[in-house]
């Protein structure tokens, strides 16, 4: 039987700015553990609109949302923090790595936020993810010296820390080049098809759109296609 994660039900969500613009429709689909889902959509249907509402950052809509079948709707920002820090890894277009930590300390970082491990196994654990990504050798270095899609990987690793139900991805290859975008593709492939990881990215890619599991296709703030 399928596993839901993640369950969005009715999103409707405006902006009034300072007219009334109806951003978000209706939005309802489902998240089954293990899927590799990707977001696409023109330019300013919704995407990254629908995406901070389901990681829990914007909780101005209305309709339900649902992580491993608990709703989020309505629930006090504290608790969607550590729901967040608990639950979710999050890989952006940018990587927001702190330049003056080593490569180690921004993995562990979200880790030692949580505090559900001790400060040496989160270290572990952030070495075994480094080691997985291919980049453990970079472990000491400072997050400014390295490479662009080295950083990347880097953002994956710290998404990974904890273990997240599902890792969601605004654009997570906008800013790479080819080989490193294939890089970033086949790391998230080989989380799912080796570890049941769970992947919700938007992007603009229709490469990488075609090679996941699934499509869901957004226009004028509605699905037009999952
Ligand atoms: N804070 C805001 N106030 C008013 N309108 C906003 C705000 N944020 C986004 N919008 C509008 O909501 C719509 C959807 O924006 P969103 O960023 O979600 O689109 P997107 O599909 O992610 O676009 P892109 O692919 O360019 O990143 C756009 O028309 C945008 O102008």
């Amino acid at each position: 039987m399928q596993e839901v994660i993640l369950e969005a039900r009715g999103i409707n969500k405006e902006f009034h700015d300072p007219v009334t613009v109806q951003v978000l429709r209706d939005v309802t689909f489902a998240v089954n553990k293990g899927e590799f889902v990707s977001v696409i959509g023109k330019s300013g249907c919704g995407k990254s609109t629908l995406l901070y509402i389901l990681s829990t950052m914007d909780t101005d809509y209305t309709g339900e949302l649902y992580i491993d079948k608990e709703l989020m709707s309505g629930r006090p920002d504290v608790e969607l923090a550590r729901i967040r820090n608990e639950k979710i890894g999050f890989v952006f277009q940018f990587h927001y790595l702190l330049n003056e930590f080593t490569v180690l300390r921004n993995v562990m970082l979200p880790g030692l936020k949580l505090g559900r491990y001790s400060e040496q196994e989160v270290e572990h654990r952030a070495i075994e993810r480094l080691k997985m990504l291919g980049i453990a050798h970079l472990a000491k270095q400072s997050a400014y010296r390295i490479s662009g899609g080295e950083k990347q990987r880097v953002a994956i690793a710290r998404a990974l820390i904890n273990d997240p139900h599902i890792i969601m991805g605004d654009e997570p290859t906008g800013n790479l080049d080819k080989r490193n975008s294939d890089i970033v593709f086949n790391i998230f492939k080989e989380l799912t098809e080796a570890h049941n990881q769970t992947l919700l990215i938007v992007t603009h890619d229709p490469e990488f759109a075609e090679n996941s599991h699934r499509i869901i296709e957004m226009e004028d703030g509605r699905i037009i296609r999952q």
